[in-house]
């Protein structure tokens, strides 16, 4: 695939995307294009195929798709696999990177995500869970800005769960004799929370600076619902349950045992779905902002059906913000709604999607 000509210095932190070719993904069957540094608007009816498009971006950045089971096979009925190839851009490397995926399973991806990511962040109907879901979700979100952010996450994780694994081998076995790996075990905990406290603190930052700025939240911010970060502390609750976790033959307290909650106007979050929603678009800008402050790097941003469950005044306002974000954007819409009507500028690139095909740009040059 070739690229567009010329490098801006001023964005090379930021990932950016800049031609993609996507063969028998869903109903798409062979489509090619350009997106635009800033807003690509991705218009078309219901089962065009958009949402199927920033799938593939995903596929193509996280190895797999954002969307259940339920939604059927990845690969195009009737063909024997799906493949995504994407030439892109990041901290001033540029280089084609591709997924694909065969009918019997197995997605293969290059190169490998530790060696050149494409990090996106995507809004779409699951986003007010990061409010309201499961607290899986939270920490998954926490560990991967903290993943983005910091370069030896990776290994902070690893230690953690090397000493987990050694002292549940050591509780299995009937934990008798000296408790060797509770040291260990606190110690790795405690460096693992201090990391997911300290991404919090900034995301809490973040957040209450974007509310502000809203005028929709009197006070939104965040608030850690775990144990300390205390090595002592964790070392003397880990003594006290050594005969329960025996009995289960794991560690209760663990990495898994902690959350965050959402605080609004001084109580524990209580908001409408479609409050939910935006809250969980502010937290990712504020977690965007939170990686770009460490590390100069920006995400694509993938915003799939922004109108869902918020009124026109609140998707425009919100439009404006990640516009003013400034990083890559792709943006589906149906046709003639208000997203598209009142929050578009003359700069945007538009794209129609048409059963599975994607016209060319009507407005500006590739
Ligand atoms: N494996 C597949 N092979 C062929 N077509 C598929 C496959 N999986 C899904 N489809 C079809 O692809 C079409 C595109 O779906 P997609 O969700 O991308 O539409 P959309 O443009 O986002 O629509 P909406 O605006 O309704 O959300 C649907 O008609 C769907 O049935």
């Amino acid at each position: 695939m070739a690229g567009r000509e010329g490098f801006d210095p001023e964005r090379s932190g930021l990932a950016l995307i800049e031609r993609l070719r996507i063969r028998r993904f869903r109903n798409l069957a062979d489509i090619e294009f350009a997106p635009g540094s800033g807003v690509s608007w991705l218009v078309g009816a219901n089962a065009s195929g958009k949402t199927a498009l920033l799938e593939a971006i995903y596929c193509l950045s996280r190895g797999r798709s954002f969307r259940g089971k339920r939604h059927g096979p990845l690969v195009m009925r009737g063909a024997t696999g799906a493949r995504v190839e994407g030439l892109v851009e990041r901290a001033g490397l540029r280089r084609t990177i591709e997924w694909s995926i065969g009918v019997r399973g197995g997605a293969e991806r290059e190169p490998p995500v530790s060696e050149f990511q494409l990090p996106v962040r995507l809004i779409c109907e699951a986003t007010h869970a990061l409010v309201e879901g499961e607290p899986s979700l939270r920490r998954r979100f926490l560990d991967w800005n903290l993943g983005l952010s910091e370069q030896d996450a990776v290994q902070v994780f690893s230690r953690f769960r090397r000493a987990a694994a050694q002292r549940n081998a050591w509780l299995r076995a009937g934990g008798r004799g000296r408790a060797m790996w509770d040291r260990a075990y606190a110690d790795t905990l405690a460096e693992l929370l201090e990391r997911r406290l300290g991404m919090l603190a900034r995301l809490d930052e973040g957040l209450q600076r974007l509310a502000r700025g809203t005028g929709w939240f009197e006070d939104l911010s965040v608030e850690w619902e775990g144990p300390d970060a205390d090595a002592l502390a964790i070392l003397t609750k880990l003594e006290a349950m050594r005969d329960a976790d025996r009995e289960r033959g794991f560690t209760y307290l663990g990495a898994s045992r902690c959350d965050f909650a959402l605080r609004s106007d001084g109580s524990r979050w209580a908001g409408s779905r479609g409050q939910g929603k935006v809250a969980g678009i502010l937290l990712q800008l504020a977690a965007d902002q939170a990686v770009s402050e460490a590390t100069g790097a920006g995400s694509v941003w993938l915003v799939d059906d922004i109108e869902a469950e918020l009124g026109a005044d609140w998707v425009v306002r919100l439009l404006e913000m990640l516009r003013q974000h400034g990083r890559q954007m792709l943006v589906t819409s149906l046709p003639g709604k208000a997203a598209l009507r009142d929050g578009r500028c003359a700069e945007d690139q538009m794209f129609h999607v048409e059963q599975g095909r994607l016209k060319a740009p009507i407005n500006a040059a590739v």
